[in-house]
């Protein structure tokens, strides 16, 4: 059987930044964030080649490791085959292993970017089947969802087990909240922060966190007020607090503060749920040895957008900018 027919013209996908968990919503909530992942993908007549600047431009490898190829790929595989060569162009922006979200953008990118270049293939994949199929690369749903979708998102997966069909609705975030974040330097792998985490908990915490998890559906879209006591955990952070302990002793600072600060995703980000009369207060009570990145919330998810709009909005990978750069040590108008 003939494999599908490939678009000539190239194609541009942009992936937002990501923050899991937002406390008590381990692996079900998330957040997505105005700073962006962008990729160009052109179908070509043979071999691979990959062009990377900004996060990760030393360090990632340019061959079939890379981590938009491997979607693309297994993406390709689903929509009926994969094209004789691939130019991949990546502009990247959200840091890595810093609990941003940043591998369940790459994985997104790819998927997006070969479902946009198969002929039919937005027809054959809709966004519920992207959203599954990144969630079973990345083997949880909750950066992915948010990803995908945008805004304040719950994700759940089928089966007994949790491992089925990953499904996800989002709400819009109430528009006070203010995100503000502190990447640390240093990353730390989620693999490795996921590997802190015991097999079971006892029910009393995970009790505990139903109900704050509950409740900060209501304080995130429509009562930050409530935000401090929904942002409450007993399931993850405190087992990961190890690997991060600075982040840890900041989390605490704020929170005794009256601050709603998480630890974003796996660490070692931390996140604070500001608003506007509170985002000054968050960076003093901070201190000098953290830089306090305010964010947007994005409410539109990934997106596969004209190609014209990359000259326009062609801040440089890595270049200071709202919504364009957070680093180990940020700096620019973003910064508060
Ligand atoms: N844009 C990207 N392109 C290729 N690989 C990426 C990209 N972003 C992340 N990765 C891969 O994912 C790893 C980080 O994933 P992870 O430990 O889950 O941290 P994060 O919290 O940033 O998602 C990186 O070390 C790299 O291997
Ligand atoms: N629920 C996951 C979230 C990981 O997010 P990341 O941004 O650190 O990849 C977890 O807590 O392990």
């Amino acid at each position: 059987m003939a494999g599908p027919a490939f678009r000539a013209a190239a194609v541009r996908v942009r992936v937002p930044a990501t923050s899991a968990n937002l406390g008590p919503g381990f692996d079900a909530f998330g957040l997505a964030l105005g700073l962006y992942d962008d990729i160009v993908v052109r179908v070509a007549d043979a071999g691979l080649h990959i062009d990377i600047a900004g996060e990760g431009a030393d360090t990632l490898p340019r061959d079939e490791r890379h981590l938009v190829v491997r979607s693309m790929r297994t993406a390709f595989d689903r929509l009926g085959g994969q094209p004789r060569g691939l130019e991949v162009v990546c502009a990247n922006r959200i840091p890595h292993g810093r609990g941003l979200g940043s591998s369940s953008a790459a994985i997104v990118a790819g998927v997006m970017a070969a479902r946009a270049v198969t002929v039919g293939g937005a027809e054959a994949m809709d966004r519920n089947a992207v959203l599954a199929l990144a969630s079973e690369i990345e083997g949880h749903p909750d950066n992915v969802a948010a990803c995908v979708l945008g805004g304040f998102t719950i994700a759940w997966t089928d089966g007994p087990q949790g491992g089925g069909e990953a499904h996800a609705v989002t709400l819009t975030p109430h528009q006070d909240v203010v995100p503000v974040v502190f990447v640390p330097a240093d990353p730390v792998l989620t693999e490795v922060a996921r590997g802190l985490l015991p097999a079971t908990v006892p029910h009393a915490d995970a009790a505990a966190n139903v109900g704050r998890a509950a409740l900060l559906v209501e304080a995130l879209t429509h009562r930050p007020e409530l935000l401090l006591p929904a942002t409450e955990d007993r399931l993850h952070q405190d087992y990961r607090t190890p690997a991060m302990p600075l982040s840890a002793e900041l989390v605490a600072r704020l929170r005794a503060e009256g601050i709603p600060a998480v630890i974003s995703g796996a660490g070692p980000t931390v996140l604070a749920l500001a608003d506007a009369g509170t985002a000054e207060k968050v960076r003093a009570v901070a201190g000098p040895a953290w830089s306090a990145n305010r964010l947007d919330m994005d409410t539109e998810g990934a997106a596969v957008l004209p190609l014209a709009e990359l000259a326009e909005g062609s801040a440089e990978a890595g270049a200071p900018g709202p919504g364009n750069a957070v680093s180990g040590t940020p700096t620019g108008e973003s910064e508060l």
